[in-house]
């Protein structure tokens, strides 16, 4: 006898079987893809699944170790993005000065040319690009009554001290004792390159022959 099927479909028993099977085939691939998008118990099962999702909203974590921010977590890239929400004037203003302090606890003892002339551009273009305009007028002015001094590391440290105080004082904030100011400020934290053999034989200390350039 031969195999052959003795009841053939019609075509159009043909289609439907078709759509029937493609159907199947999306409702398999769906429930993959949810299966896939609940994380897996341990971190590393969630860096070798190949087939996860670049990220789900499901999978958020609830909570997550710094404070309020909100973060996603790219499993594959190994990274937290954070998303973005505005920043305050206070969180800039502290950024800031953290920046422009430590910058100046750096500064050489005994400045290049060039060095106090970096300075005084770059404090005259924060008072012009500073994102917070009122901020940024109002430090113009605080620039123009008390002019930049950067003839050395003490120096430009004990000017920026006081012209952070002018804005304290402007928003009613305490004084802080500029005597202390670096014993607040410490040395960066930052791998230094060696001194030149130049260097050197000119008596330049390694914190600022980091600096000559
Ligand atoms: C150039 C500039 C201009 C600004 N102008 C304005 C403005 O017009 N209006 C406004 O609302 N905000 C302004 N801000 C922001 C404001 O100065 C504060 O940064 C913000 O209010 C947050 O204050 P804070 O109390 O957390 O400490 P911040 O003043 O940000 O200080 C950060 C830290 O620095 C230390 N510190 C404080 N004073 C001194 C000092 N004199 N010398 C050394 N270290 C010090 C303290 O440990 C303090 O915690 C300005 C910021 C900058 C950088």
């Amino acid at each position: 006898m031969s195999s052959v099927n003795q009841n053939p479909m019609n075509p159009n028993q043909l289609i439907f079987k078709t759509y029937q099977n493609l159907a199947q085939c999306i409702q398999t691939h769906v429930s993959h893809f949810l299966a896939d998008s609940h994380p897996p118990s341990s971190s590393s099962d969630s860096l070798s699944n190949h087939h996860r999702p670049l990220f789900s909203f499901s999978s958020l974590p609830s909570s997550t170790s710094s404070g309020d921010l909100s973060l996603i977590e790219f499993p594959q890239e190994k990274s937290l993005i954070k998303l973005a929400k505005p920043v305050s004037k206070e969180e800039l203003g502290r950024a800031t000065w953290t920046f422009l302090h430590t910058l100046a606890a750096q500064f050489p003892n005994r400045p290049t040319r060039q060095q106090k002339k970096d300075v005084k551009e770059l404090m005259t273009i924060l008072s012009r690009l500073y994102p917070c305009k009122e901020c940024a007028d109002h430090f113009k002015e605080v620039l123009s009554a008390n002019p930049i001094q950067a003839g050395s590391q003490s120096e430009f440290s004990q000017w920026l001290c006081h012209v952070h105080n002018v804005v304290n004082i402007s928003l009613g904030k305490l004084v802080f004792p500029c005597q202390r100011v670096d014993a607040r400020w410490g040395k960066l934290e930052c791998r230094e390159r060696a001194c030149s053999e130049t260097d050197k034989q000119q008596g330049v200390t390694v914190s600022d022959c980091n600096w000559y350039y």
